[in-house]
């Protein structure tokens, strides 16, 4: 993905919440997105995936603009946003991962058994009859994560991936955009977690002032050193500055 002097303003009073803003995520990068509240990280997933245009510049997805070609660009982009709305309600898990499969050109067999590979490897197999309004918030942001991975897109776009999610469900997405790595994708992530930027492949994008700032992964912080353990046989007493001979009284 490349972004190329991407301008855009809710209105044209306020201050712009993006400015010229360069980047780009090459294959095989996990990119965190981090920037306080009201940054501008959603907005950023909006004009990304082609739900906002912005007032100026471009971005394009291998090489299609998703302004311009939006199908084209979108059939590589596997999108989750904050909080999960698009779901149908009434339907279960099973049933909306379906209907979004249609949508990927994923029908019969072959969509059932990647369905049901998807349930599995977000932890929902067991809630796959159950109706999306019964889930919990942590579950929906699941299912969402599943739906973003249907037909293999080149392209995560996922935001707050980890809200509501508990220790296991994090280490979990971890996983999986870890492989999703690994065969050759990138995903970039929203998030409010620094510690996400470890799991960062080379960049993180920090958003502030309107600008998009590209930045190394930090480097890991050092273990802090072990405290040395007391000799045997002896208490470890507090600090005792020696006392002179006068305060000891002699
Ligand atoms: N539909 C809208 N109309 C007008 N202004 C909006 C709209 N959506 C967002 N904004 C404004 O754009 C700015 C960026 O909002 P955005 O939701 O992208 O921030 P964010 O970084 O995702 O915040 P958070 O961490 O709180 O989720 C904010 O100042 C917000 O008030």
């Amino acid at each position: 993905m490349t972004v190329t002097g991407m301008s855009m303003s809710y209105r044209k009073t306020t201050t712009p919440v993006f400015s010229e803003v360069d980047f780009t995520v090459p294959a095989g990068r996990l990119v965190p997105v981090l920037g306080s509240n009201g940054a501008g990280k959603t907005t950023l997933l909006k004009i990304l995936c082609g739900l906002i245009t912005p007032n100026a510049g471009s971005v394009t997805v291998q090489g299609e603009d998703i302004v311009r070609r939006p199908v084209a660009a979108r059939a590589h982009l596997g999108v989750s946003l904050y909080p999960e709305r698009s779901f149908s309600f009434r339907l279960t898990c099973t049933q909306n991962l379906r209907y979004y499969a249609s949508l990927r050109d994923l029908y019969g067999a072959r969509a059932k058994q990647e369905i049901a590979g998807l349930l599995e490897r977000v932890g929902l197999a067991e809630y796959a009859d159950t109706q999306f309004m019964r889930l919990s918030l942590g579950q929906r942001k699941r299912l969402g994560m599943a739906r973003a991975l249907l037909g293999s897109p080149s392209l995560l776009l996922l935001d707050e991936p980890t809200a509501n999610l508990d220790t296991e469900n994090v280490a979990r997405f971890h996983e999986i955009i870890a492989e999703h790595a690994e065969g050759g994708g990138s995903v970039l992530f929203s998030t409010h977690t620094e510690g996400d930027l470890e799991k960062a492949t080379e960049q993180f994008l920090r958003i502030a002032d309107s600008r998009v700032l590209s930045l190394p992964k930090p480097e890991p912080k050092p273990e802090p050193e072990a405290e040395p353990k007391p000799e045997a046989g002896r208490e470890a007493g507090p600090i005792v500055e020696p006392k002179t001979l006068q305060e000891a009284g002699q």
